[in-house]
């Protein structure tokens, strides 16, 4: 679908108007409401709004599912009327992205207690019974939730957090402001600006060429592995920090990489999950594991692989049961490498 967007461009001697798609107009359009307070503020008039309550977003249950009810600014408006607060409070609020048409879609927490802000945390089963829904914490939804919904929630809670974390200005002391849309904060005393962090994260799925290499955190729930990860040092490059967290953890050298694909990821804080295969030096097989960073860490062949994905839910350990292991769910770029892994090996088992 294309719209004309309302900017002309000149072309050789004569100015003419670009076609220019859905896509591209709707991130102008983004891009305008983070630079321009007053757009935003007028965005905020016919856009939704996603509430939280201290980092949990608002759900509703509809059938083992969760549903992710928006207000509208008068629904809003009405809702901190109710519970004796200013509408000035919608003012906290962060943008999140919009829709196709431009209707903007904001996050608000209602339930943070801030020492820098004027407004109080709401009550949150008052709050709940109002609003027919519950506040619950995203880690323990996440399973219940379309990938569209999980992938907004998530981008709200790091935006939110991220904000929480950011009232002072590190040089001056002094409380930070944040622009309508959320984007940045910046130091009225030393004009620092402020830009919501995140930490890039490299993911490795290791394999010799027949086998993957699987590793487990104590922290893991009990009988899940997953790929190698691990934050990036500063100075870093991706492929420095994918060879370096593969020696640290297990003792190995990498040879080929290959870069997946990427995710944002919000827990514990905003990471950048940048996905990769690598390929270990032939005949280097085996692990060290560096305890302190892993539980453990072994081979696993394609058939043991391919029992752990057609397993659904977590794993429970049974009498008899050869495998007792289990992999990360689905919405975890760790399952995507896994499952790319296996795809590739049963069309090369093909091929051969
Ligand atoms: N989405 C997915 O599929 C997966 C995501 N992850 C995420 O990857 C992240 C990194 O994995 P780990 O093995 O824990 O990393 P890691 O192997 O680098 O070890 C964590 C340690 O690194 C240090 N560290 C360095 N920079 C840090 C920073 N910016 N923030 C926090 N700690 C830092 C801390 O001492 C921390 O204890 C985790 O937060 C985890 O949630 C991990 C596996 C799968
Ligand atoms: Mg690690």
């Amino acid at each position: 679908m294309f719209l004309y967007y309302g900017i002309a461009c000149k072309r050789k001697s004569f100015w003419c108007y670009r076609l220019l798609s859905t896509y591209v107009t709707k991130t102008r359009y983004l891009f305008e409401l983070k630079e321009d307070d007053d757009a935003c503020k007028k965005a905020q008039q016919t856009g939704v709004f996603y509430l939280f309550h201290g980092l949990a977003p608002l759900l509703q249950t509809s059938e083992h599912r969760y549903l992710v009810p928006r207000l509208s600014l008068l629904e809003l408006k009405r809702l901190l009327g109710k519970f004796g607060q200013d509408a000035q409070r919608i003012e906290d609020s962060v943008l999140i992205g919009c829709s196709d048409q431009h209707e903007a879609w904001f996050a608000l927490d209602l339930g943070l207690n801030i020492s820098s802000s004027i407004y109080a945390s709401l009550p949150k089963p008052e709050m709940e019974t109002e609003l027919k829904g519950s506040f619950i914490e995203l880690r323990k939804a996440i399973f219940q939730l379309n990938s569209m919904d999980s992938s907004l929630l998530f981008t709200a809670q790091a935006l939110l957090r991220w904000h929480a974390n950011h009232q002072f200005c590190s040089r001056s002391g002094q409380p930070t402001k944040k622009n309508m849309a959320g984007s940045k904060r910046v130091c009225p005393s030393s004009k620092i600006i402020y830009y919501p962090q995140m930490a890039p994260v490299v993911i490795t799925l290791v394999s010799d060429g027949v086998r993957c290499l699987l590793a487990r955190q104590s922290s893991f729930p009990k009988g899940l592995y997953s790929a190698l990860a691990g934050f990036c040092d500063i100075g870093e490059s991706v492929e420095e920090a994918v060879r370096r967290e593969v020696a640290e953890e297990v003792g190995l050298e990498v040879e080929r990489l290959e870069y997946s694909a990427s995710q944002h990821w919000p827990f514990p804080n905003s990471s950048l999950m940048i996905a990769c295969h690598a390929t270990v030096k032939p005949g280097q097989t085996e692990i060290q594991v560096n305890l302190r960073e892993l539980e453990a860490a072994a081979w696993f062949s394609h058939d043991e692989v391919a029992t752990a994905l057609r397993r659904k839910g977590p794993y429970i350990q049974q009498e008899n049961e050869t495998l007792p292991f289990s992999l990360p769910p689905r919405l975890a770029i760790a399952h995507q490498l896994i499952k790319e892994w296996m795809e590739r090996h049963a069309c090369s088992s093909r091929l051969a």
